[in-house]
C-alpha cells in the first residue's frame, strides 16, 4: 500500500493522496457505453442479444425468466442456504419498514392548509451485478425496500453466466422478494434496456443498483436524456476507508480491506492510521490473508490503488474522511462512536472491533448499495425514500385566500404575470360581490 504522512502533505498533497482510481472515469469506458446506449434505443432486443454474446459470451433469443424457474431455484436451495437469506430478509425489512413516511400537514397561515403525500414509483429497474459475482445480496437489497415502498413492477436485470443462465441464488433470492420480472441481461445494455424501453423489458422509471465502471456509466448517461428514467445514486466500484489506532486488531482491519479490495481490479481500499507500527503489522496481515484468497488476483490489482495514511490526530483523521467522503467507513478506534458527530461524508459507518463491513453488505438491515468515487458528500445510499416520490397538496378556504391573497397579488405583479394576479384577484372580487 502507498504510505503517506498526513502532516508532511501540503494541500495539493493531500488531494493526491486520496485521490481515485481514474480508469472508472476514463473516456474510453463513456465512448463505448454512449454506443452501447445508442444501439438499444435504436434497435431494441436485437442489440441486448448482440451485446450479450460480446459481452457475456452466451447467444440468448429470450432474456425473460419464467416465474416457475425463480421458485424452482428456492425449492432447490440448501435449507441453510435459505435460512440465512430469511435471516437476512428480516434484517433488511424491519430496517428499510421503519423508514416508511407519513403525509406532512402544515396549516401554513390561517385557512392555507398544505400537505405532502408520499407515492411510490411504479415501475422500478433493479441492476443486480453478476459479472466476477453473483451479488444475491444485491437482489435483497433492491428488492425489498421496493418491495415495502410499494412499488409496482419491480424489474430486475443481472448478466447470464456462461452456461446462460442467471445464478440460482440470485434467482431464489428474486423469488423470496417477490421480484416482478427477471431478465439476463447485464452491463451497460441492461441499463440501456430499462431507460428506453425494449419489446421485452419494459421500461423503468427510475433505475436502482450498483454495478461496474460500464454500470455506472450507463446509469449516469441515462439520466441526462431528456424524458429518460431517474436513478438512485453513483455506485460503482467499491471502496473501503477503514480508521485504526494503536490499540486495533490488524488482523481485523486487514479482512475488511480486502473484503472491498475482492469487489473489484478498480475497488479502492484506505486505512487512515494514528500509529506508525500498527500500520506496518496491517500492511503485513494485508499480504498475509492475501494469499488465501482465491480472488486474490483481484484484490491484488485492487490494492495497487490502496493507500495507507499516517496520521498524528483524531482531528487529522477525521480532516481525511471528510475530504475523501467514502462508501464505507470502518472505525477501528477507542470510543468510534464519538467519532460519528464530525463525519459530514460517509454512505455507511461501522463501529468497532465487532463490526466488520461484510455485515452491512450481507444481513445487518442497512443497505449496501452506496455512493462510491466522492458522492458520498451529496447523496445517500439506497433507502426506503429512493423508492417514493411526494405530492404537494393545498387547499384555501375563503378567510385563507383573503389572507394570503393579497401577497400573491403582489409578487404576480413583480413578475409582470397579469394572468398570476388576476386568478386571485377575481376570486377575491367575487367574495364581495
Ligand atoms: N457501490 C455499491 O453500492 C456496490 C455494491 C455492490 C457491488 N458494487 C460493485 O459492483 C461491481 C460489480 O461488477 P461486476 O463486473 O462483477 O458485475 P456487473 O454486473 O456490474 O458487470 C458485468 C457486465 O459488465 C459488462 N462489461 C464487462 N466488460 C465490458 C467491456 N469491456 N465493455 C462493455 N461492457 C463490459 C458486461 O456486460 C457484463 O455483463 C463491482 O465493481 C463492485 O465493487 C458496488
Ligand atoms: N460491498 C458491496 C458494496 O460496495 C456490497 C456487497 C455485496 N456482496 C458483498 N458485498
Ligand atoms: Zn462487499
Amino acid at each position: 500500500m502507498e504510505r503517506f504522512i498526513w502532516s508532511d502533505l501540503d494541500a495539493a498533497a493531500k488531494l493526491a493522496a486520496i485521490a481515485r482510481p481514474t480508469g472508472i472515469s476514463d473516456a474510453s469506458i463513456i465512448e463505448a457505453v454512449t454506443s452501447i446506449m445508442a444501439a438499444v434505443k435504436m434497435r431494441g432486443d436485437e442489440a441486448v442479444q448482440d451485446y450479450t454474446a460480446r459481452f457475456d459470451g452466451v447467444t440468448l433469443t429470450d432474456t425473460r425468466v419464467p416465474d416457475t424457474d425463480l421458485k424452482a431455484a428456492w425449492d432447490a436451495l440448501d435449507k441453510n442456504d435459505k435460512a440465512a437469506l430469511e435471516t437476512a430478509k428480516a434484517n433488511i425489512t424491519a430496517f428499510h419498514a421503519a423508514q416508511m413516511p407519513d403525509t406532512i400537514r402544515v396549516e401554513t397561515q390561517p385557512g392555507v392548509m398544505c400537505r405532502r403525500e408520499p407515492r411510490a414509483i411504479e415501475v422500478a429497474g433493479l441492476y443486480v451485478p453478476g459479472g466476477t459475482a453473483p451479488l444475491v445480496s444485491t437482489t435483497l437489497m433492491l428488492a425489498l425496500p421496493a418491495k415495502v415502498a410499494g412499488v409496482t413492477r419491480r424489474v430486475m436485470v443481472s448478466p447470464p453466466g456462461k452456461d446462460g443462465k442467471i445464478n440460482t441464488a440470485v434467482l431464489a433470492a428474486a423469488y423470496l422478494c417477490d421480484v416482478t420480472d427477471v431478465f439476463m441481461v447485464g452491463g451497460a445494455q441492461a441499463v440501456a434496456a430499462m431507460a428506453y424501453g425494449t419489446e421485452t423489458i419494459p421500461k423503468c422509471d427510475k433505475i436502482f443498483g450498483p454495478g461496474n465502471a460500464y454500470v455506472a456509466a450507463a446509469k449516469s448517461l441515462a439520466a441526462q436524456e431528456p424524458g429518460g428514467p431517474a436513478i438512485d445514486l453513483p455506485a460503482g466500484p467499491s471502496e473501503a476507508m477503514v480508521l485504526a489506532d494503536k490499540d486495533a486488531n490488524p488482523a481485523f482491519v486487514a479482512s475488511d480491506l480486502l473484503s472491498q479490495a475482492e469487489h473489484d481490479t478498480l475497488a479502492q481500499v484506505v486505512c487512515v492510521c494514528t500509529d506508525t507500527e500498527t500500520a506496518d503489522a496491517i500492511e503485513v496481515e494485508v499480504l498475509r490473508q492475501l494469499a488465501t484468497l482465491p480472488r486474490r488476483e483481484i484484490a491484488e490489482a485492487a490494492l495497487k490503488l490502496a493507500r495507507m495514511i499516517v496520521t498524528d490526530t483524531r482531528e487529522a483523521t477525521l480532516d481525511v474522511v471528510n475530504a475523501y467522503a467514502p462508501e464505507h467507513l470502518i472505525i477501528q478506534m477507542d470510543d468510534p462512536d464519538a467519532m460519528t458527530p464530525n463525519i459530514r461524508h460517509a454512505g455507511s459507518i461501522f463501529l468497532g472491533p465487532w463490526t466488520p463491513e461484510s455485515v452491512g453488505d450481507y444481513a445487518s438491515g442497512t443497505n449496501h448499495t452506496l455512493p462510491t468515487y466522492g458522492a458520498a458528500r451529496a447523496y445517500s445510499g439506497v433507502t426506503l425514500d429512493s423508492f417514493i416520490k411526494y405530492i404537494s397538496v393545498q387547499e384555501l378556504t375563503q378567510q385563507g385566500l383573503q389572507n394570503l391573497g393579497p401577497a400573491v397579488e403582489r409578487l404576480a405583479s413583480l413578475e409582470g404575470l397579469d394572468a398570476h394576479r388576476l386568478a386571485v384577484s377575481l376570486r377575491l372580487k367575487a367574495m364581495t360581490s
